[in-house]
């Protein structure tokens, strides 16, 4: 181990930042024989995709008189579909009452914290079950609460046979331990997909999660239901969250793609992107995806919500995603908008999960 300390020596100014952020779980547990390398399971390295020199701004931004040439790409229209997923999910809540005498779904939201962004999105959470026959049950937990606050709820809902689905609102303030919190919520209604269980059986060949988390699922389907075809087609995903980029590339291999991952340490990550027929942008940054990162023909699924100012706009501010919607639109050959794209499929499928949870409770699916 004493050559640990010559390694940090050697290392560039950034590197040793990230030895900083490296949590406990990165023991040397892993790699007490490796001496100077690094850890097996690497270092626990932050995503920062500012301030890289080779990413020019989106050009639209800049340019307004950008769209004199016509837009090639079709709009797939993720509000429409979702809607079309509501639909179909009411009427299996009908079906699956009238099987069981009267039982309906249910899904419990918990919310700790009062960051306005999770309230607006557990209160159209709550508002798309009510639409769709799912009762919602609901649980507000302040930002002062301890963890061991959010176990005790988590635990009441496990044992409520009323309740199959348990959603942890993320993110949690930062005295939680989420790992904890999410691995808590029992399996079985574990609509989210966060469960180390359910991930890890997504990760693997010829096992079947109980539940796929809900924004990847949703991108997927809206690949499917346009009639996207996936298989032996070069996917880029662009983030590697545990929440979107992680298992949207995992699905993409289970449909026969070859999928890159793109993320904060990828160098020239437009020239990895100009090689996919299928992007998938899920990094949280606005407009960085350029015109100049899409192959022509390719399809664009935006899963970014970013709030950008706008002084135009009611609230002072807009919401734009991953990718410059403007020049994408003039190479792909289709891609969904911001707002109206991915945002209401991921909704759509968090119902569609928690339908399938409440027939296996019922013995209707496996
Ligand atoms: N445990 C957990 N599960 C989640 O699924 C989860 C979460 N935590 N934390 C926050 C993110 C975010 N999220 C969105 C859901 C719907 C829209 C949505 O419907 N957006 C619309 C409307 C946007 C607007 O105008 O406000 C759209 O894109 O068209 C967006 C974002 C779920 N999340």
């Amino acid at each position: 181990m004493g050559d640990r300390g010559n390694f940090k020596k050697n290392l560039r100014k950034d590197a040793r930042e990230d030895i900083k952020l490296t949590t406990s779980s990165s023991t040397d547990l892993h790699c007490s024989f490796h001496g100077a390398l690094p850890p097996l399971l690497g270092w626990n390295s932050p995503e920062i995709w500012r301030d890289r020199d080779d990413i020019q701004p989106c050009r639209a931004i800049l340019d307004e008189d950008l769209t004199k040439t016509e837009p090639t790409a079709a709009i797939i229209d993720g509000k429409m579909i979702a809607e079309k997923i509501r639909q179909e999910v009411t009427e299996e809540v009908t079906r699956l009452k009238s099987q069981t005498g009267g039982k309906v779904p249910g899904l419990a939201v918990v919310l700790v914290g009062s960051r306005k962004d999770s309230e607006t999105y557990v209160r159209s959470k709550k508002k798309a079950c009510k639409e769709v026959g799912i009762a919602s049950f609901g649980e507000d937990l302040p930002e002062s609460s301890s963890e061991e606050d959010v176990l005790a709820v988590v635990r009441k809902f496990n044992e409520d046979p009323s309740v199959h689905g348990i959603l942890i609102q993320l993110p949690l303030p930062k005295h939680m331990n989420e790992e904890k919190v999410l691995a808590a919520v029992s399996v079985e209604k574990d609509v989210d997909g966060f469960h180390p269980l359910n991930i890890g059986k997504l990760a693997m060949q010829g096992r079947t999660p109980l539940f796929v988390p809900c924004t990847p699922k949703g991108c997927i389907e809206l690949l499917l239901r346009s009639n996207v075809d996936i298989k032996g087609k070069h996917a880029v995903v662009i983030g590697r969250s545990n929440v979107v980029g992680t298992p949207a590339a995992m699905l993409l291999q289970r449909h026969q793609a070859t999928v890159t991952v793109v993320h904060s340490y990828t160098p020239n990550p437009a020239e990895v992107t100009r090689r996919a027929d299928i992007v998938i942008a899920a990094v949280g940054v606005a407009h960085l995806v350029g015109g100049d990162w899409i192959k022509p023909g390719a399809v664009v699924i935006d899963v970014g919500i970013n709030p950008i100012e706008d002084p135009s706009a009611k609230k002072g501010y807009r919401l734009v995603g991953d990718v410059c919607f403007k020049e994408a639109c003039m190479k792909a050959s289709a891609i969904t908008p911001v707002p109206g794209g991915v945002g209401p499929m991921t909704i759509a499928m968090l119902l569609s999960n928690t339908l399938d949870s409440a027939k296996r409770a019922y013995g209707l699916i496996n």
